[in-house]
């Protein structure tokens, strides 16, 4: 049984805070997915039937089991011929909001350790442009393993500030802007994470924000972003949109949907401690740790307006 940090100051936001505390005091489920740049779904399972293990498969994503905790997936056979990956489930949903397509030019602004590069590689089929960013180059080594492991050979690492990644790059079709951020949502994982504190909120969405500018101006008219963080904190998530949404330096772009059918989620805020946010916010993903027995998420996909 984990210890649960304080989140009370989240208790008025999230439905059902006793199931969410609850939630927070249990294991983490562990989760994979097959690389079908390598191996079907069939094929995978099969090959778990044959040593006797037992999976779950999650309805939402084709592809994604539930394993047994007690499993080392690291030392296995499939892991090391990167037949699957493992990743938290939760983790897997900015990705899937962001929908990349084989042949399009794409952006990972915070890539390492690489876990969503290696999800946007394989849903391009190992074609197209993935510029893989980070700029922590010792963490950019990990995100080599990875995509070396799996067998990606459509991505370019490089170490910028995201805050400051070069025009010469071009305009992207799709932008994953998968920020660092205060991590309350991984509490799960790490006992040592709690409640950001107010100094860790304001550093943080200053950084944010400048990174999710970034991404905006060098997002083609049109394109879209997908904005996550693994935390619950609003000055981390609707804040930044809604400012980013009414800086008149920064072109038009709108929130789109980003339900996803089979995975339990919450509207984004629109009202945070007497402030009030954009009202298209709403359309932003919440995910809170009794949702779906997972680790905490928020999500919002972005589309820059056509003419910006
Ligand atoms: C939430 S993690 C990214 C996780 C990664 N997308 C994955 O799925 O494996 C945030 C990352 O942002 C990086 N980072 C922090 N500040 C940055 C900045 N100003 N520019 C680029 N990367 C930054 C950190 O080194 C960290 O690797």
């Amino acid at each position: 049984m984990n210890a649960i940090p304080d989140f009370s100051r989240y208790r008025d936001i999230i439905d059902d805070f006793e199931a969410f505390e609850a939630a927070l005091a249990r294991p983490l489920p562990l989760c994979v997915w097959a690389n079908d740049l390598k191996i079907t779904p069939a094929e995978l399972e099969a090959s778990f039937g044959s040593h006797g293990i037992d999976f779950q498969p999650r309805s939402w994503r084709p592809g994604t089991y539930l394993l047994d905790p007690a499993l080392s997936p690291g030392t296995r056979f499939e892991y090391a011929a990167g037949l699957y990956h493992v990743q938290e489930e939760v983790s897997l949903l900015p990705v899937t909001v962001l929908d990349p397509q084989p042949g399009e030019r794409l952006l990972d602004t915070c890539a390492a350790p690489g876990n969503k590069t290696a999800q946007i590689a394989v849903a391009m089929q190992n074609t197209g442009t993935l510029i893989a960013n980070d700029r922590d180059y010792r963490r950019m080594r990990a995100v080599s393993r990875v995509l070396d492991r799996l067998g990606v050979f459509n991505a370019s690492l490089i170490c910028h500030d995201a805050a400051n990644l070069p025009a010469d790059l071009g305009s992207f079709d799709r932008i994953l802007a998968d920020v660092p951020c205060s991590c309350e949502g991984t509490s799960r994982k790490n006992p040592r994470v709690g409640a950001a504190r107010p100094a860790e909120l304001s550093r943080m969405s200053r950084v944010q924000q400048a990174i999710l500018k970034r991404a905006l101006d060098l997002c083609r008219p049109g394109g879209l972003i997908a904005y996550a963080t693994c935390t619950y904190a609003p000055e981390e998530n609707e804040a930044v949109i809604h400012a980013c949404l009414n800086d008149p330096e920064l072109g038009d772009f709108d929130v789109l949907p980003t339900r996803i059918p089979g995975f339990h989620s919450a509207p984004g805020l629109i009202e945070w401690q007497g402030e009030s946010f954009d009202p298209r916010l709403k359309n932003a993903m919440r995910v809170y740790p009794h949702h779906n027995d997972s680790g905490g998420f928020f999500v919002a996909l972005l589309q820059k307006g056509a003419r910006s």
